[in-house]
């Protein structure tokens, strides 16, 4: 690990809070607000979640926090955005997949027509939990025609093995814990 990793690793679990027992009993939720309130800590989480992919076409941020870290990415690599929302929101044909959260389930989209063929697709979220939610957007931007060269999210929570459901995607976490 470089200074500058364990530095930014530092940076995120200072300022991701835990709060306990939200959106239900048992869960130890990650607030990301700090962290977006800490400009210069936003502004590093946005490099590194981007950096060292080569040409990317598309950046796909999930809703909704995943939205807050996916346009400045798409922004900063000169990339398209591109919305997976929650099932309803968005107008056009879409592509759908349900899967289980930590907390209940849910049920995403993505415009059927997002990506030009073999689009190189960077998708982008705040937290990795159980891998339901990456799995789901993967599998998404691979049926809308795009090549996932990556997922990339501010923080992996390592004892819900979210990790696992992702063997056939290069994932990256800026921080595990
Ligand atoms: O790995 P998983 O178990 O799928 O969990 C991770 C997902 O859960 C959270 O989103 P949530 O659905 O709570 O939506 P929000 O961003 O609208 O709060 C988080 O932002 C990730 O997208
Ligand atoms: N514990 C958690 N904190 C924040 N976001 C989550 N998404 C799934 N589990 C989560």
């Amino acid at each position: 690990m470089t200074p500058e990793t364990s530095d930014l690793k530092a940076l995120i679990e200072k300022r991701v809070r835990d709060v306990a027992d939200f959106p239900e009993p048992g869960v130890v939720f990650k607030d990301i607000t700090p962290l977006l309130g800490d400009v210069d800590a936003f502004r590093a989480v946005v490099d590194a979640l981007g950096d060292g992919y080569g040409p990317i076409d598309a950046v796909a941020g999930l809703e909704a926090r995943g939205f807050v870290f996916a346009a400045p990415v798409a922004l900063a690599l000169g990339a398209a955005f591109v919305p997976i929302r929650k099932v309803g929101k968005l107008p056009a044909r879409t592509l759908r997949r349900t899967y289980d959260l930590e907390y209940g389930s849910a049920t995403v989209e993505v415009h059927a027509d997002a990506f030009t063929p073999g689009a190189r697709v960077l998708i982008v979220d705040d937290v990795l939990a159980t891998g339901g939610t990456a799995r789901a957007a993967a599998d998404l931007v691979r049926e809308a025609g795009g090549t996932v060269v990556g997922f990339s999210v501010v923080m992996e929570l390592a004892f819900l093995n979210g990790r696992d459901r992702l063997t056939d995607v290069p994932l990256r976490a800026l921080t595990t814990v």
